[in-house]
């Protein structure tokens, strides 16, 4: 079945060729067309172009895009959207003056939420993350990366990681899967971490490979969570076992942890609130992708990650979610988007290059995924009429979505 787009005001991110991401002052292009065609046969983008070279492609379907924007969704490269109930009550302790360090050490944090999940059905967990990548989907979402680590025991890992599995056959949106149980040590290893470490590596990391449930590794690289020591073994290991790297780093202190993950050819690096120039050095010889989290600085007002100095040093930038009940209860791309521009200083094209095809890079997909290329899936925003592309970050907080398509079919 074939759908045609016409009458688009503008069309962004138009790519002719398939490219892998975008860095330094090519982050200020945003290529587009003005009145242009979108032609899709089922689930692929076929065609695009100029309204004034449309006069004759017909198609089973037309939809009439006047003063409406279409671009590709938004790849959302970092989210721990399995995760059972919220956090609300650390969200008020916060406000009343404890840190997250505060409430982290007094076994609240992802401690509490995986003594939560630890006491879900995978049912009931399964519900609840389909209930929020329903509501992500909506907000413009059509690639998405979900981590396990609320788990932190092997069974409770495995059911965080079958739950991704499951939604994965149950949408149509694109998802990437990443085992990430060293997101904290356990209480029952509080006194041997590396007890804990030996069961990643032995136990858990063998059986998520043998099984195909996860793509990628990850590790919380911080004080008080997994040491340099603990990041290596932890990549290394997962390469092993065929998982590519893809770590949380430099959130809180910045202590090397970027250079451990270039070293394992991470492809990702995310966070990053507290860089320093050696780290930036290491990314400029590296294929890793930096990732700015922006609504969890923005939730734990913490820094911004100085996403302006890493693109003015020939970088590429992606931006994430970081959807998660403790530091970022969020999935919206679109308050992402917004917030880059507004407090990281990014441009609008800087900041949707970073939330489409360099999102796309940073969870493995941007042959597929990211731009409006012939061949990749049509997962798509159709935008409610509006003036221009700088509207969308700039009006923030206002739905400006009408249409999100995936895989060339209406999702909301
Ligand atoms: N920083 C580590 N992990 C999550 C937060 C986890 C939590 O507080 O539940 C993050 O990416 O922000
Ligand atoms: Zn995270």
């Amino acid at each position: 079945m074939t759908t045609l787009i016409k009458n688009i005001q503008e069309l962004l991110q138009v790519r002719e060729t398939s490219i892998p991401k975008v860095s330094g002052t090519n982050m200020r292009h945003l290529p587009t067309i003005k009145n242009a065609y979108l032609l899709l046969d089922d689930d692929t983008i076929v065609g695009f172009g100029s309204m004034d070279d449309c006069k004759n492609i017909d198609a089973d379907t037309i939809i009439d895009a006047t003063g409406k924007l279409v671009l590709p969704a938004w790849c959302d490269s970092h989210t721990h959207i399995v995760y059972a109930g919220n956090r609300e009550q650390e969200f008020v302790d916060r406000i009343n003056g404890l840190s997250y360090e505060d409430i982290a050490n007094r076994g609240g944090g992802i401690l509490n939420s995986a003594e939560k999940l630890q006491n879900t059905s995978e049912e009931d967990l399964y519900q609840q993350s389909a209930n929020r990548l329903k509501q992500v989907i909506a907000q413009g979402t059509g690639a998405i990366e979900i981590k396990s680590g609320y788990g932190l025991t092997v069974e409770a890992e495995l059911k965080m990681l079958r739950v991704i599995k499951r939604l994965k056959r149950d949408f149509s949106v694109k998802i990437k899967a990443t085992l990430l149980a060293a997101h904290a040590v356990p209480t029952a290893y509080k006194n041997n971490k590396t007890a804990y470490v030996d069961l990643i590596i032995n136990e858990l990391i063998p059986r998520v490979a043998n099984e195909q449930l996860a793509k990628y590794i990850d590790v919380f690289c911080e004080k008080g969570y997994f040491n340099l020591t603990d990041t290596q073994r932890i990549l290394e290991a997962g390469t092993m076992h065929g998982l590519t790297p893809k770590i949380h780093v430099n959130q809180f202190n910045a202590f090397g942890g970027i250079e451990v993950a270039v070293k394992n050819n991470a492809l990702s690096v995310d966070h990053l609130e507290e860089l320093q120039d050696a780290d930036i050095k290491h990314l400029q010889q590296s294929n890793t992708m930096p990732v700015a989290l922006p609504s969890c600085s923005y939730f734990l007002s913490i820094p911004y990650t100085p996403g302006r100095k890493l693109i003015d040093a020939g970088l590429p930038l992606a931006l994430a979610s970081d959807y998660n009940p403790g530091s970022t209860p969020s999935g919206n791309m679109n308050f992402v988007v917004s917030t880059a521009c507004i407090k990281m200083k990014l441009t609008p094209e800087e900041a949707i290059n970073a939330a489409t095809i360099n999102g796309a890079y940073a969870m493995g997909v941007s042959n597929m995924y990211g731009s409006i290329t012939r061949g990749k899936k049509a997962n798509l925003i159709i935008t409610k009429p509006i003036p221009s592309y700088a509207f969308l970050p700039y009006a923030f907080g206002d739905n400006h979505i009408e249409t999100v398509l995936i895989n060339g079919v209406k999702a909301n």
